[in-house]
C-alpha cells in the first residue's frame, strides 16, 4: 500500500475545487503538501489569482515558495472555501484533526469558511473514531493539574513531546495532551465536556465541520458529500 502515493491522488483532485479569484484556507499537513504543489503548478500554468490563508507556519512557507499568495485570517474579510487533511474520519464524516499540532488555527480557518474540504489517503476512514489519540491544545499553566483531572475522568493523557523530551509546543506556544480513548461512542458528548474545561484551548474533535471529503486510493478518488448522509 502506497500511502504517499494516496495522498497525492487526494491532493490532486482536491485542486479542481480551487477556483480564480477565491480567497482559500489551506490546511496542514503531508496531504496538503500535495495539495500545495499542485495549486503551485495551475498558479504558474493558469495564471490562477487566488489567496491562501494557511494555517500553518510550515504551509505558508511552501505556499509562497511555490508562488502562492498569502494572507492572514485577519487580513481577508472572508474565506471561499478550505482544504485540510485529517486525521481519522468516522463514517458520519466526524473528524479527529490535530496529528500535525495545527488544530486551533485550523478550526478557526474552518468555522470561517464557507465550505470545507478534507483530503485524506483511505487508511484515515474508520467506523468510529478513537484509535487515533485525540489532540488537545492546552495552556501550560497549570497542565499537570489538568492532566490529572483528565487521567481521573479515564481519558489516558499523554503529554506529546519531541525527540528531546520536552514538551512540542504549539504556534501559541501551548502545550498537546494526546488523549487515549480507543472508542469515542458519542462524539458530541466529548465534545462539550471539552469545550466545559478550563485550560482547554481548543480540542481536535471537529464535529459537523467538513461539507466534502475526498479519499485516495493508489488508482482512483472517492468523494463524499459530507452534508448529504
Ligand atoms: O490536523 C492536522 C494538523 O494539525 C492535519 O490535517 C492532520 O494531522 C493530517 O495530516 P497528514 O495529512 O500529514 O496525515
Amino acid at each position: 500500500m502506497d500511502k504517499e502515493l494516496m495522498k497525492k491522488v487526494a491532493g490532486q483532485e482536491a485542486v479542481k475545487y480551487i477556483k480564480d479569484g477565491m480567497t482559500v484556507g489551506l490546511g496542514t499537513g503531508s496531504t496538503v503538501k500535495y495539495l500545495l504543489d499542485a495549486l503551485g503548478e495551475r498558479v504558474a500554468k493558469e495564471g490562477l489569482r487566488i489567496i491562501g490563508v494557511p494555517t500553518s507556519n510550515r504551509s505558508a512557507k511552501r505556499a509562497r515558495d511555490l508562488g502562492i499568495d498569502v494572507k492572514s485570517i485577519d487580513d481577508v474579510d472572508h474565506i471561499d472555501l478550505t482544504i485540510d487533511g485529517a486525521d481519522q474520519i468516522d463514517e458520519n464524516f466526524q473528524g479527529i484533526k490535530g496529528g500535525g499540532v495545527a488544530h486551533l488555527r485550523e478550526k478557526i480557518v474552518a468555522i470561517n469558511s464557507d465550505r470545507n474540504i478534507w483530503i485524506v489517503d483511505a487508511t484515515k476512514m474508520a467506523k468510529n473514531l478513537g484509535s487515533f489519540p485525540l489532540p488537545l491544545e492546552v495552556t501550560p499553566y497549570g497542565s499537570t493539574h489538568l492532566f490529572k483531572r483528565l487521567d481521573d475522568m479515564g481519558y489516558h493523557p499523554t503529554f506529546r513531546t519531541n525527540a528531546k523530551g520536552g514538551h512540542v509546543l504549539t504556534h501559541a506556544d501551548n502545550y498537546i495532551i494526546d488523549l487515549n480513548l480507543g472508542y469515542i461512542e458519542h462524539p458530541h458528548e466529548l465534545e462539550t465536556i471539552l469545550n466545559n474545561m478550563t485550560g482547554i484551548v481548543e480540542h481536535g474533535l471537529f464535529l459537523d465541520v467538513v461539507d466534502m471529503v475526498i479519499v485516495g486510493y493508489e488508482d482512483h478518488s472517492e468523494t463524499f458529500d459530507a452534508k448529504r448522509k
